[in-house]
Order: C-alpha cells, then sequence, then structure tokens
C-alpha cells in the first residue's frame, strides 16, 4: 500500500514530460509555418520583406543580432559538450524536446522583431520565371521535410526520446544511414535551406543578408556536424565523406 503513490508519481512525472515534448513539437510546428509565410510574404502581418520602419544601418544591426542569438543557440545546445552539461540540470529525455523549444523561441524573437530594409535586389514580373521560383521555394521546404524523415523526424524534434521514457524504455542512439538523398549529398537537409533561403522572384536586402547570414552559418554548422559525426561513426563516417559529396550532386570537387 505504502508504494502506490510513488509508483502514481513515476507515472505522473512521464506523462508530464511526454506532454512537455508534445508541446515543444507543436510550438516547432506552428514556427515551421510562420516561417514559410515570413520568407513568401504571406499571411504574416511583418515578413521578411515588408517595408522599412528604421533606418538602413540600424535595422542591418538589429537583424545581424537576430540571426546571431539563433546561431549561438542552434549550434551551442546541439554540441555534445553542452548537452552533457546541461542534462546535469535539465531531464535527459527532456533534453531534445528543451532544444527544439529554445530552437522556436530564438525563431520567434527573430520573426517578431526583424526589420525590413527594402532596397530591391531582383524583382522578377515574368509569371514563367515566378512559377519557377516559388516552385524552386517549395521544393525547398519538400526536401527539408523529407530530410528529417530520413533521419529520424520523431528523433530530430525529440518525440522518440519522451515516448521512449513514458514506455520505460532506454533511450538508443540513432544508426548512421544513408538512405534516398543521403545517397547523393551528405547534407541534403542544409541543401533544402539553401533553395528556401534563396529562392524567392523578389530579393530584398533584408532577404539578401538574411540569405547570406544564414549561408555562413550552414557551412559552419557542416563543420562542427561533422566533426561530432566522426567521433560517433568514425571511419564509417570518413568513408561516407570521401564517397558523397557535401552538398552538391555528382560533383567530386565539391567533398
Ligand atoms: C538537422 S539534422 C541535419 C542532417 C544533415 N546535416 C542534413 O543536412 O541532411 C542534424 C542531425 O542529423 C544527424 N545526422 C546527420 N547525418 C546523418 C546520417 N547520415 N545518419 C544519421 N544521422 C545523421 C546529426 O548527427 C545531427 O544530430
Amino acid at each position: 500500500m505504502m508504494q502506490q503513490p510513488e509508483a502514481k508519481t513515476i507515472s505522473l512525472a512521464k506523462i508530464i514530460v511526454f506532454i512537455y515534448g508534445i508541446i515543444s513539437y507543436v510550438i516547432f510546428l506552428a514556427i515551421f509555418l510562420y516561417a514559410i509565410s515570413f520568407l513568401c510574404n504571406i499571411i504574416v502581418p511583418k515578413s521578411i520583406d515588408s517595408s522599412p520602419e528604421i533606418p538602413l544601418v540600424k535595422a542591418l544591426l538589429i537583424n545581424v543580432t537576430l540571426l546571431g542569438i539563433f546561431a549561438v543557440q542552434h549550434s551551442l545546445m546541439a554540441r555534445q559538450k553542452f548537452k552533457t552539461w546541461w542534462t546535469k540540470f535539465i531531464f535527459e529525455p527532456m533534453e531534445r524536446s528543451t532544444y527544439v523549444l529554445f530552437s522556436s523561441l530564438a525563431l520567434l524573437l527573430l520573426f517578431w522583431q526583424w526589420q525590413p530594409m527594402g532596397g530591391i535586389i531582383w524583382n522578377i514580373n515574368n509569371l514563367g520565371g515566378r512559377i519557377i521560383l516559388l516552385s524552386l521555394f517549395g521544393l525547398g521546404w519538400v526536401i527539408v521535410l523529407i530530410s528529417t524523415f530520413l533521419i529520424n523526424h520523431f528523433d530530430l524534434f525529440g518525440l522518440r526520446q519522451v515516448y521512449l521514457y513514458l514506455r520505460g524504455k532506454d533511450y538508443t542512439f540513432l544508426e548512421f544511414k544513408t538512405p534516398g538523398l543521403y545517397k547523393y549529398v551528405r547534407h541534403p537537409l542544409y541543401v533544402g535551406w539553401f533553395f528556401a533561403f534563396w529562392m524567392t522572384p523578389r530579393m530584398t536586402v533584408a532577404h539578401l543578408v538574411f540569405a547570406i547570414i544564414t549561408t555562413i552559418y550552414i557551412l559552419i554548422a557542416i563543420q562542427l556536424e561533422e566533426k561530432d559525426l566522426i567521433k560517433i561513426h568514425g571511419e564509417t563516417y570518413e568513408n561516407y565523406r570521401r564517397e558523397v559529396p557535401m552538398l552538391i550532386p555528382f560533383l567530386a570537387q565539391f567533398k
């Protein structure tokens, strides 16, 4: 009889952790949809290419700071050393969901405080050209989504971790795998981001700043991610790195 409350507390903790994971995921999904609208200038009140409201230099400083906050949060919290330290304070099955939640909050701050800067770099009025660019923009988001499922969508967004905990099972690391798109490039998900960030019929200064900084950030992030992947998978990843190009399929010189 005395043990009953303890058993109840444990299962309640599991349910709370699971709900936390679901809430983080739902917030991420909302931010993901918001990001699509923000980048292609539909539905949202302020988008990446809206009219400027403050002087150019001030807007540039704010935008670079917002992108910097996201980059630091997203890269720092993904490093193994940080996770080892962080899980002394935060319950391990919640670690990935917390990463997803913090990433969503950093993006929310970016969308909220973003300063449009005006200045048209290019503006394609031709209908065919617009359709092609918008299709490539959409393709980018589809590639991103497909890539997450090829690796393991539910693990990347923390749902697998909280589900395993709910079922009382230990977490197992994802196996290294190279299905589908991963046979052609090592980072299809990032290729998807490049399409989503660069493919636009109307490129303003703010959009260009966003595309350039995120491109530099992704190229740096790849180096950090591959360091970790080599640590975890050793020769298997070294061989994969030799055989498969980083971002551009069939281009051996860009390995
Ligand atoms: C946001 S995903 C991006 C994956 C990859 N860089 C891409 O662009 O498609 C980052 C996570 O995927 C994992 N990852 C990257 N390549 C992988 C592979 N081939 N198999 C399994 N996990 C992988 C990394 O360890 C990291 O935790």
